[in-house]
Parts: structure tokens; C-alpha cells; sequence
């Protein structure tokens, strides 16, 4: 149990029924505190009511459970109300032997109290920072969520605290200003009078203090909700945010907010010294021979040391600034010029120039907009560099700022000083800095390209993509421009997109999305959201359509997420769909006069054992194992539809578990009722089966031996990952199962998994899809170390990192098991062949694998796979000559594989 007068309670909920009854001086009851908890999707966010504290209400975050989202709505409260909890009484309890041992106020120390509670005119849990919350809660109508109530505490070098504040859920131009406070002894202090201040001047304002009075619904939401819904908070947001006006900017009170240089002068473990490069305005600032202190309080991220360059208002050290992604960039480029209204500046990073003029060209040739450019301009800047920014921002009227950097600096993507704080933060701030300063034209609109999960990055599964700060340095660069666009009067847009995908890329093997350039921004798959509500990934050339769009508009603020539409549903991927059509048309305008035929990769083909040509009954069979295979049939599905619309030609299904239908019953079947299994299908598919197919052949002929009589064990090991036991050419066994979920451990599928963990997680109170969504998506490398992609977890695995090592463990152990009980089933093992991204490409992975089994005849040659090439096609043998059974990489091409299948169909060359 908590001690009295501290929060030691680590469940949020019991933290906040302590808080409430040491406020309240009494046991509180569930009338005193109710959560109400809304299914959004998959997804549930509660909102805790407390009726013993003038009934105020948080709202937490969305959450896979309902237990979750409640947790997360009183850690809300909790955390509004921390502040005050030092400063009172220890709670009041129901039992009796406890009461006597609590130090308890006399009636003479009670009065004292009450008395200076009176002449203080409120109880100490009523602050006007709460006082505060509730009454922009009574405008606003809403619950406030994360990031809208800004408190911002700057430390002066004499000492001394000055915090601001912001409110971002007042309406119009109200939720632009910002509040200071008086200078004050503590940050606490600090922040209570800014609330003051602020509160006094809205309880003040004849139409704030109207719009308080009103009753809720009286706004102009549209969200489908009934008072509570996430839909509906956000409708009326919003609209709000719509509605705002472009009026004159009403009075505010300015805080500084320039950005400065300096250089670290003096540091010590905790604190040090910055001399800065100007002048500063501020009476302090002339003490101690013009130096600044800093508390290491302050200091964002990184080491300070002495020479380090750090930016006036204690930024990291700024060296090495500079956009990575140029991709955005160069698409909102493209999309400028080719509108041919206006003079285009486009700014790179000098270090990694991907977008020349003939780039360009090249570019709008393809999409038969072929213009000269004149209307552009190149400039080479790093954004840490304030007077290269001068020339080509100065004269732009408005900016579309997509700078960044990866999440987390693996492979030395962060090098050089290009990191979150760096890039994300200052180097943002620097660009919105030296363009508002600017004098010659008016200042539109600046448009800044953040992340989906800035404001809800504790929440999982943002707080691993934050684990590099990646997403705390954006929400620091979003705020410093919408604080620098309320100071200079322009509009900012920032727009939240989910990890972005597509191309261009240098190779343009996104061609497809590249193309989308063209199309309206409704029919690509987009789906913009207000806030930061939106999930999913988004594609780039999507992203800059909404980017452009978003210059020219006239609100005055707006802050919205672009994901994906929908997840797994084919109805809803419309950007897939636009993708595949701009594709394939291009393709056979290209390329082909006559085509034969396409193959289509099919995933799940339940009982098929062979590359079938598509009619009507195939398709429905298709979409009915969609069930199966989630994550592919689907896709698979659309595929095909696509091409009947716009290739008129045959299409051939080839489907992945073809190859594995000679598996014997014993090695199929599932030990359930049989009548059961017979009526539903339930049994062992497998799958990567076209893989199989294509390794066998190049097996053979790496053996010498016909396909006939080769024995292998293949490991397929891409994102997706199984393993083979072929016999006499043909498969024997296979580790996926009904679904690809079962066997190995995948990029973020679990594997193997007591069939009782999903009931157990259902019977907790997950629905079946969040389980679904668990074991497919979150599961895996992913859910064992937060990455998925093999290269992130070997990167982390060789620094010593201790989960990358556990996960990558466990991955090489499942691995190890079924290959231990394939030379059981097989007679005779004549090569063991790792194949798939990680199979081909991964050293460390065959490594491990092979470790010790000297014993069962394999022995690596681990100079050969040391120096293995992945891309060599007839494969490369990687055993010593002793070795009984062979070990070879082969490259896999289930692509040429598909197109085989699918000509000897045509042929009729199929058995
Ligand atoms: N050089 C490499 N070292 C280690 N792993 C690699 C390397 N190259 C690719 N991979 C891994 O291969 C996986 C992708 O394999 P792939 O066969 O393309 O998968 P899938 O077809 O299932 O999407 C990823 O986890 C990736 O990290
Ligand atoms: C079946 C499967 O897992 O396929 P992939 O490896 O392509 O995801
Ligand atoms: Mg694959």
C-alpha cells in the first residue's frame, strides 16, 4: 500500500483513488469516480469522470483493452493533478487499524487549516491550473486531449522561473495566444501563475465566458458519437479548427522565442555555462560576464561538453543538421512546378543531392508533363545553417518544410550530427525562423511535415517508434513553429503522415505511386484525419499531394494525420488499387504489345496443387482463404482484379500451397476431432511453397541429381519465414500451417504458440481481431525486441543490446528445433538451403543455425559464409568437404517461378 503523503502506487487508477481521497479527506466511492469507455475499431478510450473533484474529466488514450484504456484515462487525471498531491493530507481509509496508525490533524490543526484554506479561497487541489483546465473543458465542450494545454518554463540565468501558457482548445485566435506568467522561485510556482494569468483574461472575455455557459451540443460536430465519442470530440475540433477565422491577431503577450547560438564554455556533471553568440534581452543576461546557465534539467538530449555549439534556449549541440528524406520533397517539387503558377525554390540537403533538374525532368516526362523548369530553383542548404537558409527562403511566401530523419540511427544514419534533436527540432525551428524574419514578402503559410504518433507517442506502439526521441524532437519542432506563426501572424499546417512508402526511389520501383501524381487526392487511399488520430502508412506521393493542398489554405491553424484508409480490407485500399492500375496500364503501354497471360502470386490457395487459370470459382475460393492469410490474400485478390480490369488477358493463380499438398496425413492433420477438421479444413497448408518449387530445381542442379531424387531441408527465411522437408523432390512437411502464423519466428508473426495463449488473451478481454492483429502484426522480432527488420535486430545483436540478443535467440532456437526433427523425418538429408532475404543475406543468422552440428554431419565452412554473395543464382555451397550433408545459399525468385508456372499452363506442359 502507498505511503501516506506519496504516490507509490504504480496502477494509475489506484494512484488517482488515493489522490481523490486525499482530497476529498474521505473514502471515495464509485459515484465519486466513473470511467466511461468508447470502442473506436479495434481500439477503446475511457474517459474517468470525477464527480468528488467538480466533476472534471480526462480522456485517455486509444488502447487494445478496455482494462488499458482506463488505466490510461486516470494516469491522465493523475498526471493533472500530481503537482498538487505533495502538498496533501495522506488518504482516508476504510480501515479502522490503519486510521490510528496515520498521523491525523488535531480539531485545532483542522481549523487552523481550514481557516487558511478560506483565506486562500480554495483547496489546495483546486490550483488555477486546474481552475484553468476545467473552464477551457466548458468551452471547448470536449475533454482536452494530450499536447492542447502547452506549459512552456524557461530558467534565467540569475535564477528565477517563467513559464507560458497555451491553450489549444479555445476556439479561433484564442487558442493561438500564449500567457506568461510572472517570474517565479519554482517551475510549479512558475506555471500557477501563468494559469493565472491566463485564466483571469478568458474568465474576462464577455464571449468566452458566454461560450462556458452554453450546453454541450450546442457546436457544429458532425461526429456520429452521443457526447462521449471519440468521433465527436474530433468533429467538433475539427470544425472549430475550420471555422477559426482569419481575423487580426488579437493582443498576446510576446515571449522570446529567437532562437540564439552560443558555445558551451563550462560544464560540470549537472549544470554548466553557454556564452552566446548575440546579444541576449534579458535584464539577467549581463551577469557573469554575459554567460548563461544551464541546468542539465534543460537539456534536451545528447552530452554537453565545453566547445560544444548549442542553441541559446539549451537545444542540442546543432552540428551536422540536414533533411534525409528528400523523396516528399522532391514529389511537392514536382507537383509546385508542374501547377506552373509559381517560382519554386527547392532546398536539399548538400550532402545527399537525389534531385536534379533533369531528375525532374525525366519525372514529369513520365507522367507526360514535360515542362523546361524554369519556373525552378535548386539550392543546396543544410538547415543547421541559418544564412544558406536566407537566399532561398527570404522571398517564399510560403514554405512546405519535409525534413527528417530516420527513427532510430541505425547503419550511421545518424551520423554527422543528423539526428531527431538536430533535424527534427532546431533544424525545423532554424528554417521556420529565418523565413518569418524575413521581410520581403508577406508570410503565408508554413507547412510541416511531422509523424503520426507525435502526440500519442507514450502509448504503444509509439513509444517504441520514439525510443530514439524521434517523435519528442518533432512535437518540439511543431510547437516552436506554431508558437513563431502565432508571434508573425502566418498559417501553419502540420501533417502528421504514418511511416511513409512508396516511391520515388532512385530505381523507381515504385513507379506506380510516382504516377499517382496525377490523380484526384480522394481516390488514393488517403485518409486525412484531424489531430493525430490517424493509422496505417501513407504513401509519399499521397503525402505530397496533401502537403501542396495544404499551402492554400486559409485557416489559420490546422493540425491533421494522413494514414492509410482502412488496414486490411480490400474495400478500403483504394491506394493499392490506384498503385496496381496506374502500373499495370503503364506496363502494357510500355512494354508489351500481346501478353500471354499474368501470374499472380496467390498466398493461400487451401487444397489447389497446381498454378490454376482465375474464373469465378477460383476467385471466390480466393477471397474465402483471405480469412487464413490476412496479410496476403487480400492483396493477392485485388491483384488479379486489377489485372482482369485493365489487361485483357488470362490470368493464372499460383498459389503458395501448392507444393506442400503431398504432405502425408501425419504430418498434415491436426490431432482435433477428424469430423471437425474434414468439415472446416482445418489442417497443416503450408506455404513459400513457390519458393520451394524453384529451390528444389536449382538444387538439383547444384547436387547433380534429379529433382527426383533430392532430399533437402530449405529454410525460407524472409519477413515471413518457414522451413521445408522435401523427399525425393517433394514436400514432406513444412512449419507454417492452416494460417503462415504457425512454425518459426517471423519479422512480427509469433510462430509456434500454445493454442491456449490466444483464448487466455480473449478470455482478458481482447477481442479475436485484436488478437488476430497481436499475433500477425506485434508479434515476432518485433514484439520481442521492437524491430522487425532482420537487419535492425543483427545491428543491435552484434552491439550487445540485450533483447536484440534474446530475440534473435529465440528466432535462431525455433529454427534449430524443427531442423532437429526434419533429419529425423527425413531418411537421408543430402543439403540443407537457406534461402529468403534473411536466409540469403545473413552470415550471422546461417551462424548461428549451424553452430555445433558437427555431430549430425553438417559442418559450416564459415569462411565460405562469411564471404557467401546473396545474389548468386545457381547458389553457393557453404561446407566443408567432410560435411555428410551439404549447406548451399540459394537465391530465391518466386517471381520467375510464378511465370514459369503460369507459361507451362499455357502450354499444357502441367502434368
Ligand atoms: N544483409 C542482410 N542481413 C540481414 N538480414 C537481411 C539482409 N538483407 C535483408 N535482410 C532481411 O530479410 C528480410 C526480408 O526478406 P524477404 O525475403 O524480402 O521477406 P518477405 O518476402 O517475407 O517480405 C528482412 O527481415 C531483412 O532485414
Ligand atoms: C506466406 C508468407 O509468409 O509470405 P511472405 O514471406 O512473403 O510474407
Ligand atoms: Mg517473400
Amino acid at each position: 500500500m502507498a505511503q501516506p503523503g506519496m504516490t507509490a502506487a504504480t496502477d494509475p487508477k489506484t494512484e488517482l483513488n488515493h489522490f481523490c481521497q486525499r482530497y476529498c479527506q474521505r473514502p471515495v466511492t464509485k459515484a465519486d469516480i466513473s470511467y466511461t469507455t468508447n470502442k473506436f475499431g479495434n481500439q477503446y478510450q475511457s474517459i474517468v469522470k470525477l464527480d468528488c473533484i467538480q466533476g472534471q474529466e480526462y480522456a485517455g488514450h486509444l488502447c487494445l483493452n478496455q482494462k488499458e484504456a482506463e488505466k490510461s484515462a486516470a494516469e491522465q487525471a493523475v498526471m493533472a493533478f500530481r503537482p498538487q498531491m505533495a502538498s496533501l493530507p495522506p488518504p482516508a481509509s476504510k480501515d479502522p487499524k490503519k486510521k490510528k496508525e496515520r498521523p491525523r490533524l488535531t480539531p485545532a490543526e483542522l481549523a487552523a487549516k481550514k481557516a487558511k484554506q478560506a483565506e486562500e479561497g480554495e483547496n489546495p487541489a483546486v490550483t488555477p491550473k486546474t481552475k484553468l483546465n476545467a473552464l477551457v473543458m466548458k468551452i471547448a465542450k470536449r475533454y482536452l486531449q494530450k499536447g492542447e494545454t502547452i506549459y512552456e518554463t524557461k530558467t534565467y540565468a540569475g535564477g528565477g522561473h517563467q513559464a507560458t501558457v497555451q491553450l489549444k482548445a479555445l476556439p479561433g485566435e484564442w487558442g493561438n495566444r500564449v500567457w506568461a506568467g510572472h517570474v517565479s522561485s519554482t517551475k510549479q510556482k512558475a506555471e500557477q501563475s501563468a494559469a493565472e494569468i491566463a485564466l483571469k483574461q478568458i474568465s474576462e472575455d464577455s464571449e468566452m465566458v458566454a461560450e462556458a455557459a452554453k450546453p454541450k451540443g450546442v457546436g457544429k460536430g458532425k461526429g456520429k458519437g452521443k457526447g462521449k465519442g471519440f468521433g465527436l470530440l474530433w468533429g467538433w475540433d475539427w470544425n472549430m479548427m475550420w471555422g477559426g477565422g482569419s481575423g487580426p491577431n488579437l493582443p498576446r503577450e510576446k515571449v522570446s522565442e529567437t532562437p540564439m547560438t552560443g558555445e558551451v564554455v563550462e560544464w560540470k556533471e549537472n549544470f554548466g555555462w553557454v556564452k552566446p553568440a548575440g546579444e541576449v534581452d534579458h535584464p539577467s543576461a549581463k551577469q557573469r560576464e554575459g554567460k548563461l546557465y544551464v541546468s542539465k534539467k534543460d537539456v534536451t538530449s545528447g552530452n554537453m561538453a565545453v566547445g560544444c555549439k548549442v542553441s541559446f534556449m539549451v537545444y542540442k549541440d546543432p552540428q551536422g543538421l540536414g533533411a534525409e528524406e528528400v523523396q516528399v520533397g522532391r514529389l511537392v517539387t514536382q507537383r509546385l512546378c508542374s501547377m506552373g503558377r509559381f517560382q519554386v525554390h527547392g532546398v536539399m540537403d548538400p550532402r545527399r543531392v537525389l534531385c536534379t533538374k533533369d531528375r525532374l525532368r525525366m519525372d514529369l516526362e513520365l507522367l507526360e508533363k514535360a515542362q523546361d523548369l524554369e519556373n525552378l530553383s535548386l539550392f543546396e542548404a543544410d538547415t543547421r545553417d541559418a544564412a544558406a537558409l536566407l537566399e532561398p527562403l527570404s522571398s517564399a511566401a510560403a514554405v512546405v518544410c519535409t525534413t527528417g530523419v530516420p527513427a532510430f540511427g541505425i547503419s550511421g544514419q545518424w551520423e554527422k550530427g543528423n539526428h531527431p534533436e538536430t533535424v527534427d527540432h532546431f533544424g525545423v525551428k532554424n528554417v521556420a525562423h529565418v523565413w518569418s524574419s524575413a521581410e520581403k514578402v508577406p508570410k503565408r503559410r508554413f507547412v510541416l511535415m511531422s509523424s503520426i504518433g507525435v502526440t500519442r507517442r507514450d502509448g504503444f506502439p509509439y513509444n517504441i517508434l520514439n525510443g530514439g526521441g524521434v517523435l519528442d524532437a518533432k512535437a518540439r519542432g511543431e510547437e516552436a513553429v506554431a508558437q513563431m506563426a502565432s508571434a508573425e501572424g502566418f498559417g501553419v499546417t502540420v501533417v502528421r503522415p504514418g511511416q511513409l512508402f512508396g516511391g520515388p526511389y532512385e530505381n523507381n520501383r515504385y513507379l506506380g505511386t510516382l504516377f499517382q501524381l496525377d490523380k484526384d487526392i480522394n481516390t488514393r487511399g488517403v485518409s486525412v484525419q484531424p489531430g493525430d488520430t490517424a493509422v496505417g502508412d501513407t504513401l509519399r506521393s499521397s503525402l505530397a499531394g496533401v502537403l501542396v493542398r495544404c499551402l492554400f489554405s486559409s485557416q489559420p491553424q490546422l493540425e491533421f494525420s494522413a494514414g492509410s484508409e482502412g488496414s486490411l480490407l480490400p474495400g478500403s485500399s483504394n491506394g493499392h488499387r490506384a498503385a496496381l492500375e496506374v502500373k499495370l496500364r503503364i506496363l502494357s503501354r510500355l512494354e508489351f504489345n500481346s501478353l500471354a497471360a499474368v501470374g499472380h502470386r496467390v498466398v493461400h490457395g487451401e487444397t489447389f496443387t497446381r498454378a490454376t487459370l482465375v474464373n469465378e470459382e477460383v476467385l471466390e475460393r480466393i477471397e474465402r482463404a483471405g480469412r487464413l492469410a490476412p496479410m496476403h490474400n487480400p492483396w493477392n485478390l485485388l491483384g488479379i482484379q486489377v489485372a482482369q480490369e485493365t489487361l485483357k488477358c488470362p490470368q493464372v493463380a499460383v498459389f503458395d500451397t501448392a507444393f506442400h499438398q503431398t504432405m502425408p496425413p501425419e504430418a498434415y492433420m491436426y490431432a482435433l476431432p477428424h469430423e471437425l477438421c474434414e468439415k472446416h479444413g482445418l489442417r497443416k497448408y503450408g506455404f513459400h511453397g513457390t519458393s520451394y518449387l524453384y529451390i528444389v530445381s536449382k538444387a538439383a542442379k547444384a547436387l547433380q541429381k534429379p529433382v527426383k531424387e533430392v532430399n533437402l531441408i530449405v529454410c525460407h527465411l524472409g519477413s515471413g519465414a518457414s522451413m521445408c522437408a522435401i523427399q525425393a523432390g517433394q514436400c514432406i512437411d513444412t512449419t507454417m500451417g492452416f494460417t503462415p502464423l504457425e512454425g518459426l519466428v517471423m519479422g512480427t508473426r509469433c510462430g509456434d504458440l500454445d493454442p491456449a495463449v490466444p483464448l487466455h488473451l480473449i478470455e482478458l478481454g481482447y477481442s479475436t481481431e485484436e488478437v488476430s492483429e497481436l499475433l500477425n502484426k506485434h508479434s515476432g522480432l518485433k514484439g520481442l525486441c521492437g524491430f522487425s527488420d532482420n537487419r535492425d535486430v543483427e545491428a543491435r545483436f552484434r552491439t550487445g543490446e540485450h533483447r536484440a540478443q534474446l530475440a534473435k535467440r529465440i528466432q535462431v532456437y525455433r529454427t534449430r528445433k524443427h531442423l532437429g526433427s526434419y533429419l529425423v523425418a527425413l531418411n537421408r538429408v543430402d543439403a540443407l538451403i537457406f534461402t529468403g532475404g534473411v536466409g540469403e543475406n545473413s552470415p550471422l543468422h546461417r551462424s548461428l543455425v549451424c553452430e555445433g552440428l558437427e555431430r549430425l554431419g553438417i559442418q559450416l565452412d564459415e569462411e565460405a559464409n562469411q564471404a557467401a554473395e546473396g545474389r548468386c543464382t545457381g547458389g553457393t555451397a557453404l561446407h566443408k568437404p567432410a560435411s555428410k550433408t551439404e549447406i548451399w545459399v540459394i537465391p530465391t525468385d518466386e517471381e520467375l517461378s510464378i511465370a514459369q508456372q503460369t507459361a507451362d499452363l499455357l502450354a499444357g506442359n502441367v502434368e
